[in-house]
């Protein structure tokens, strides 16, 4: 890779406006991310954030015929959604409760070879390659016990894990997660949150959606507010996560804590 490949940034939309139903939902947004940055994106109920994952992946598109649109990523403005869909390793909870399947933890993770939710024998050519791949990644997540297990044997924690393992054999450029601690216990909340730092420290970008700033990993410098499909405010994290900013975006008082590298926010 040429050192300009490799420091093309990972996101640089201008000008995104989306429209469902007749009503805006994403107003003018721009927002680049660089090549080695990671994010975390918050906002209320309804203000946009999965809305402007979907622009990422493709499953939204903005109004065309603006003047200073662009939806770059990777340095690609057109892109083979597939593909598109391998490079960012997307984390919902709708894609966990698909997964949850009669299938094993390791034929989850092959599936992402495929786009698909389960292996199909007959139509998948699953290589000896593919299953090494699975096989590494489920023990650089630390859940390599679990191979064998169905997916609706496992604990919740467990299945986001596998998720993300899924992503990974693809060697995605980032992790995308779309509120990704929602449901889960306060120690697989913990045990997540160490898993998604690995993933940083082994040089992915984060891109995350939360409610919840005690998502936010150290590895994330940079946080974005979206309030009413618009970006409030954009910056470090240090200098966003304040009481002013976050009761102005919630629109009750908030107070935020920070507890050695980690915030929390109270109303
Ligand atoms: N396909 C759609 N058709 C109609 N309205 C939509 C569609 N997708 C999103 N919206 C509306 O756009 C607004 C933003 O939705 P979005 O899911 O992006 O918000 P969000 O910030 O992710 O919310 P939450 O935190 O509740 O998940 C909401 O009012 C939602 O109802």
């Amino acid at each position: 890779m040429t050192e300009k490949q490799e420091n093309v940034p990972l996101l640089d939309f201008a000008d995104i406006t989306v429209v469902k139903d007749g009503r805006l939902i994403l107003d003018h947004i721009s927002i680049r991310v660089e090549a080695e940055e990671s994010i975390a994106i918050i906002g209320p109920n309804g203000s946009g954030k999965s809305s402007l994952i979907k622009v990422m992946t493709r499953e939204y598109y903005p109004v065309a015929g603006v003047p200073d649109l662009r939806m770059n990523i990777m340095g690609e403005e057109m892109w083979n959604i597939f593909d598109l869909r391998k490079r960012l390793g997307i984390i919902t909870t709708d894609l966990q409760y698909a997964c949850i399947r009669d299938n094993t933890v390791l034929e989850t993770v092959i599936s992402g070879y495929f786009s698909s939710i389960g292996i199909y024998d007959d139509f998948f050519d699953v290589t000896i390659e593919m299953k090494a791949m699975a096989h590494e990644v489920l023990k650089f997540l630390g859940i390599h016990h679990l191979a064998n297990q169905k997916m609706t044997k496992i604990s919740s924690g467990e299945a986001r894990k596998t998720l993300i393992a899924r992503a990974l054999v693809h060697d995605p450029k980032a992790l995308v997660l779309d509120e990704p601690t929602n449901s889960l216990d306060m120690k697989s909340i913990d045990q997540f949150r160490k898993t998604v730092s690995a993933v940083a420290a082994a040089g992915k970008n984060i891109v995350l959606v939360t409610h919840d700033l005690s998502d936010i990993i150290p590895e994330i410098k940079r946080v974005v507010l979206i309030k009413d499909g618009k970006i409030f405010a954009d910056g470090k994290k240090e200098d966003i996560l304040t009481d002013e900013n976050l009761t102005a975006l919630f629109d009750i008082p908030v107070k935020v804590q920070k507890h050695g590298e980690y915030y929390a926010a109270f109303c």
